[in-house]
C-alpha cells in the first residue's frame, strides 16, 4: 500500500484531502508513447474483433496457442536488412540477458514446434493473437504497438495450406460484413524470384536480403532499388530481369517469362483453382510484385489490400519452408499469417461497419433504504447464480439516480427491494423497455 493511503489509516478517498507524502509526484496519466489504453468503449470493440478471429479460427479447426511478449533477443536477429530488426524492441534484463519484445508472432510459433520435436503430431494447425512491439522514433508518430492474429500450418508442403489459411481470412471479413468489392488478395510466389536468381548463379544466402529490397519498390525510387540490389552484388542484366518479371500482369505472361516447367507456375496455378473450389475466387487476384517484407518467406506471399488503395496492407503471410531447420529443427514445411487490428479498424470505419456496442446489463438491483442493503445482496447473488447479469448499487441513491444509471447501462429491468414487499419474500420489478412494474417471489425471479 502506498504511504498516501497507509498515513490515511489504509482507507483513501471522503476522508479530509488525501495525504500525499513527498514521496509521490503526480504522474502522466497518459500511457507510454506509441501505446494505446482501451477503456471500455474501446475495449468492447476490441473484444467484437477478437472474438470474430478466434471464432474463425475455431471453425477451420484451428488450436489455440500462447507464447511470451518477451523473447530472447536472438530469436529476431537476422541479417536480411527488415525494418522489423532495425525497430527491434530489446534491452538488456538485470541478468545481462538480450531480450526484446516481439515484433512478430511466427519466431515464437516456430520456437514452440521445434521444443515440442517429435511429440508434435503434424499438421499442426495454430493460432494466437497478441501484442507486438516496435520501437521506432516518434517522429513518424506512429504505434509502437498493435495486437496481430495469427494462423499458421506446420508439416504441410502443399499449397492446400495457403488456400486455406487465404479462405479463413475471407471468411472473418464476410462474417463482419466486409466484402471482395471492399477489399482483395494480391498474391504470387517467391518461386518466381528464386528460379530468376537460380538461373543467373545468385548464391541462395541473398535470396532474402534481394526479397527485402525488393518488397520495397512501392515505398523508394526505382534507381534507389537498383542501387541496393547493385550492392548485393547481383549483375546488371540480373536486375533488369527481376525487375521485369515482377511487373508481369498474368500468370500467362509469367510462364512467357519464366517457361511453364517451374514450381512458381505450378504453385501459383493450382492455388488459383483451389480458390476457385474455396469460394473465393472473386477475392484474389495475382500480382508479380507482392514479396511481403519479411526475410523467410520461401514460396506463396499474400497480402489483404483495399480496393480503394487508401490504406495498407490489412494483413499477409505467406509459406517459410526454411523457418523450422534455419532455428535448428527439423525440415518442416510451415505457412502462416498476421492480421493486425489497426488497419481493419480503420477500414471498418470507411466502411460504416464498426458496430454499436453498448454496455448490456440485464439487471439493476436496488435497496430502497439502506437496511435493505443486504436483502438487495441476497437477490443479487440469486439472480448471478441463475447466469443473469446484475448491476448492484453499492450505495444509497436517489431513485432518480438509479434510473439514469439503468439508462446508461443499458439495463433490461429494475429490480427494487423494499420493506413490505421484502416482508413477505417479495421483489419489484420493473420492465424499462415496457415500463412494466410486477411484484415478484424471490424464489420466482429468473
Ligand atoms: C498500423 C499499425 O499500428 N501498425 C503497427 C503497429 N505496431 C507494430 C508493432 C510491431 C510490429 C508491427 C506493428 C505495426
Amino acid at each position: 500500500i502506498c504511504a498516501a493511503t497507509k498515513a490515511n489509516g489504509g482507507r483513501s478517498g471522503s476522508i479530509a484531502a488525501p495525504l500525499v507524502t513527498e514521496d509521490f509526484q503526480k504522474i502522466d496519466v497518459n500511457p507510454p508513447k506509441g501505446t494505446r489504453d482501451f477503456p471500455p468503449e474501446d475495449m468492447r470493440l476490441r473484444n467484437w474483433l477478437f472474438n470474430h478471429f478466434k471464432e474463425v479460427s475455431r471453425l477451420f479447426g484451428y488450436e489455440e496457442v500462447d507464447v511470451p511478449v518477451l523473447e530472447s533477443e536472438a530469436l529476431f536477429i537476422r541479417k536480411s536488412g527488415e525494418e522489423i530488426k532495425d525497430q527491434l524492441y530489446c534491452f538488456e534484463d538485470k541478468s545481462n540477458r538480450r531480450v526484446a519484445l516481439r515484433p512478430e508472432l511466427t519466431p515464437s510459433l516456430v520456437r514452440l514446434v521445434i521444443q515440442k520435436g517429435k511429440s508434435a503430431s503434424f499438421p499442426l494447425k495454430w493460432f494466437t493473437l497478441g501484442q507486438c512491439w516496435r520501437y521506432e522514433r516518434m517522429t513518424r508518430g506512429r504505434r509502437r504497438e498493435h495486437y496481430q492474429w495469427n494462423m499458421d500450418i506446420f508439416g504441410v508442403p502443399q499449397v492446400t495450406a495457403e488456400a486455406e489459411l487465404i479462405s479463413s481470412i475471407v471468411t472473418f471479413f464476410k462474417r463482419i460484413g466486409i466484402t471482395a468489392s471492399d477489399v482483395g488478395f494480391k498474391v504470387s510466389s517467391r518461386k518466381v524470384l528464386q528460379e530468376l536468381l537460380n538461373k543467373y548463379g545468385v548464391p541462395e544466402n541473398l535470396f532474402g536480403r534481394v526479397c527485402i529490397i525488393i518488397d520495397k519498390i512501392e515505398k523508394i525510387p526505382i534507381d534507389e532499388i537498383k542501387k541496393e540490389l547493385g550492392f548485393t552484388g547481383i549483375s546488371e542484366d540480373a536486375i533488369e530481369q527481376l525487375l521485369q518479371v515482377i511487373s508481369v500482369k498474368s500468370l500467362d505472361d509469367l510462364e512467357d517469362v519464366l517457361g511453364g516447367a517451374g514450381e512458381a507456375i505450378a504453385d501459383l496455378k493450382q492455388l488459383f483453382s483451389l480458390a476457385e473450389k474455396f469460394g473465393y475466387s472473386e477475392w484474389i487476384q495475382f500480382d508479380a510484385s507482392i514479396v511481403r517484407g519479411l526475410a523467410y518467406y520461401t514460396g506463396i506471399v499474400f497480402e489483404g489490400f483495399d480496393r480503394k488503395g487508401k490504406l495498407r496492407a490489412i494483413c499477409g503471410g505467406g509459406r517459410y519452408d526454411r523457418l523450422v531447420s534455419t532455428y535448428g529443427g527439423d525440415d518442416t514445411p510451415a505457412c502462416g499469417f498476421g492480421f493486425g487490428d489497426a488497419v481493419i479498424v480503420e477500414l471498418l470505419k470507411e466502411k460504416d461497419l464498426l458496430p454499436e456496442l453498448g454496455q448490456e446489463v440485464e439487471n439493476i438491483v436496488c435497496a430502497l433504504d439502506e437496511d435493505l442493503q443486504g436483502a438487495a445482496a441476497t437477490v443479487a447473488t440469486t439472480l448471478r447464480d441463475k447466469g443473469q447479469t446484475v448491476d448492484l448499487v453499492l450505495e444509497s441513491k436517489p431513485l432518480k439516480w438509479v434510473f439514469k444509471r439503468a439508462a446508461r447501462v443499458n439495463a433490461r429491468r429494475l429490480v427494487l427491494v423494499g420493506k413490505t414487499e421484502w416482508e413477505n419474500g417479495s421483489v419489484s420489478v420493473k420492465v424499462l423497455s415496457s415500463g412494466e412494474q410486477l411484484q415478484v417471489k424471490l424464489s420466482d425471479l429468473d
